[in-house]
């Protein structure tokens, strides 16, 4: 893959059928953004459906399990969320993380499964608050994306889209400056690019926390930040087509 502009909504737990069917048909395209939406499992195939109808957006799922079948009550496998034409699945969402207790080794894990069914990985990263006040921001972020790199290979991980997320900007109200993401854009980029020459050029580092239409022109401005993973914003359909347009600017 080559370094695409992107911005995608993660919906988290909410939204219902109606409120696809309205934000499907609101979605406005513009030229040389690539606009993803991350509904939750039951509405999977209905986004894709009226994607491909409509053909403005591509469907994403919000995690992945790790195994293809079996006895694993609640999971969903890559192959069933490609089989409703899903495209893209968030994995290592710091939510995830924290919450359901996904280790650096299964969200490596879980993008290699992501990788090898042929979807697009949205792999998020990033610190916590604790962590950036002692300084430790590039080293968290490192150490996630080190351990995918270890697992999938350098040669792989070109189809891999990296979403920073510093977990105290998230849901907060209190994005990072756009100061604050390009610096750790830079040193992801830096990082991949040292693991093999020119794979920082390639991947697509989207930032997320806390992004809105008020905001997005001046994170969008920076030089490594190629878009945005929206959370509440995103459930806002006139904001999220602000946010796409700030993009494409
Ligand atoms: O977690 C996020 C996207 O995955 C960001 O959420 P907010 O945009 O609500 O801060």
């Amino acid at each position: 893959m080559s370094r695409r502009k992107i911005v995608a909504g993660n919906w988290k737990q909410n939204g219902s059928k109606v409120f696809l069917e309205n934000f499907m048909s609101a979605i406005k395209e513009v030229e040389d953004v690539d606009v993803v939406i991350s509904p939750p499992f039951p509405y999977l195939e209905k986004a894709s459906a009226l994607s491909a109808k409509l053909g403005t957006v591509s469907v994403s799922a919000q995690n992945a399990s790790l195994y293809s079948d079996g006895a694993f009550t609640g999971e969903v496998s890559v192959e069933m969320l490609k089989e409703v034409g899903v495209e893209f699945v968030i994995v290592g969402h710091s939510e995830r993380r924290e919450l359901f207790g996904e280790s650096d080794l299964v969200v490596a894990d879980k993008v290699s499964k992501v990788l090898a069914s042929g979807l697009t990985p949205i792999l998020c990263v990033g610190e916590t608050l604790e962590q950036r006040e002692a300084d430790e921001t590039i080293a968290v972020c490192s150490r996630q994306i080190s351990s995918v790199l270890d697992v999938v290979g350098v040669d792989t991980f070109e189809n891999v889209v990296v979403a920073y997320e510093p977990v105290w900007a998230i849901g907060t109200g209190k994005s990072a400056t756009s100061k604050e993401a390009q610096e750790v854009h830079a040193a992801i980029r830096a990082l991949l690019s040292d693991s093999l020459v020119g794979l920082g050029d390639k991947v697509s580092v989207l930032y997320g926390g806390s992004v809105k239409a008020n905001n997005a022109i001046e994170l969008f401005s920076q030089e490594d930040i190629d878009g945005a993973l929206v959370g509440g914003a995103s459930l806002k359909i006139e904001e999220f087509n602000e946010i796409i347009k700030a993009a494409g600017i």
